[in-house]
């Protein structure tokens, strides 16, 4: 008999390929598709439409599941919380522990499934994830919180192959090729339509203008409101005779105020970091930590006591955000993953 595999569908091109490729292999292929917000723009339409084009090609079931309640207390307050606290989250990594990778695979397990699989670029072997071949799609920081016991169950057919590749495999979908290529690539995090601020601006007022410090506690120019603003930013306010460029090191909710201070003043060299997921069982290791996902790798000795991590940092990092995670690796496989909460 064949095993069933559980695909987690969005409509796009990554998904798609997915269902396709596993159907190749010989699995017996269902779809799920995701309900997560209420957006109003046509987003669920859409994505529906593609993907019922591309079952119907490949002649297999969908399921949709509406999620919207759990999106909303995990993720989405989440977000709009962090803002106002002043730190930058992270919602797709909590999406991924709590959602695709906590309710839709309970999902998929109810319904006999032996695996669950999506489109994202990574690997694992069921004990451990691994940075994906092409490293400009690698998603494994994004899936570092996932628990541990997760893994055997799932699947991640895409993680050895570059995007070109997926777009040859998209063409042989034939019908609902033309639709799943229309579909722009997924914005970056899937329930903001423009830009976060428009998002949070929905639960509290943004635009309360402040006073720009410096490291000092001097009072050095004005901005428009300190949620408009993350570390390492360095527009959208002013200092009075500044010659430098100046970056936000610090945002304080309390008082509505930033700090400022040159390139040198965003040098991290130990980070504190709470909320570990590890999936080796070491308090005390060498490891390399990437600590935004866009960030190179920095060598680093990490202590974990009491269910919080120390990172020391061999070499400075810039522009370390509270609220981010931290990622650690050892070469391209991922250890464990902590929340930063403080650096210095
Ligand atoms: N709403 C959803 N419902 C079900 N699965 C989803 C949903 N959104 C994303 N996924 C799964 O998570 C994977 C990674 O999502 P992400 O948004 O990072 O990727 P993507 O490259 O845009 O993928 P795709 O091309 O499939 O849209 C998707 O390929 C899909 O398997």
């Amino acid at each position: 008999m064949k095993k069933k595999v559980m695909v987690g569908m969005s409509g796009g091109i990554d998904s798609s390929v997915t269902a396709y490729m596993l159907q190749k292999d010989g699995f017996e292929v269902e779809g799920c598709y995701l309900k997560l917000h209420d957006r109003t723009d046509g987003y669920h339409e859409k994505n529906l439409a593609y993907i019922e084009d591309v079952a119907k090609f490949l002649n297999i079931k969908y399921h949709v599941l509406d999620l919207t309640k759990k999106f909303e207390q995990e993720v989405y307050d989440y977000f709009i919380n962090s803002y106002l606290e002043g730190t930058t989250p992270n919602p797709c990594v909590k999406c991924n522990r709590q959602i695709k990778f906590g309710a839709m695979l309970d999902f998929a397990k109810e319904h006999k499934a032996s695996y669950l699989a999506t489109g994202h670029y990574v690997k694992t072997d069921g004990k451990f994830f691994y940075q994906a071949d092409d490293d400009t799609k690698d998603q494994s920081y994004f899936l570092s919180q996932v628990d541990k016991e997760a893994l055997p169950f799932m699947m991640f057919p895409l993680s050895t192959y570059k995007k070109e590749d997926i777009i040859k495999f998209g063409a042989e979908l034939d019908v609902a090729y033309k639709r799943i290529t229309e579909k722009n690539e997924s914005q970056e995090i899937c329930f903001v339509e423009t830009v976060y601020t428009d998002v949070v601006k929905r639960h509290a007022n943004i635009d309360i203008p402040g006073k720009v410090l410096d490291e000092q506690g001097n009072v050095v120019g004005e901005h428009k409101g300190y949620m408009h603003y993350t570390i390492g930013k360095r527009r959208g306010f002013t200092v009075h005779g500044a010659h430098e460029p100046h970056f936000v090191t610090k945002l304080n909710p309390k008082d509505n105020t930033i700090i400022v201070g040159k390139k040198q003043a965003l040098e991290v060299n130990q980070v504190k970091a709470e909320n570990l997921n590890m999936f080796i069982d070491e308090e005390e290791f060498d490891c390399t930590v990437k600590l935004r996902y866009r960030s190179t790798s920095v060598p680093c000795k990490v202590i974990i006591k009491d269910d919080k991590a120390t990172i020391n940092l061999k070499e400075p990092a810039f522009g370390v955000a509270a609220g981010q995670l931290a990622v650690f690796y050892e070469e391209d496989k991922v250890i464990g993953s902590a929340w930063i909460k403080a650096t210095s």
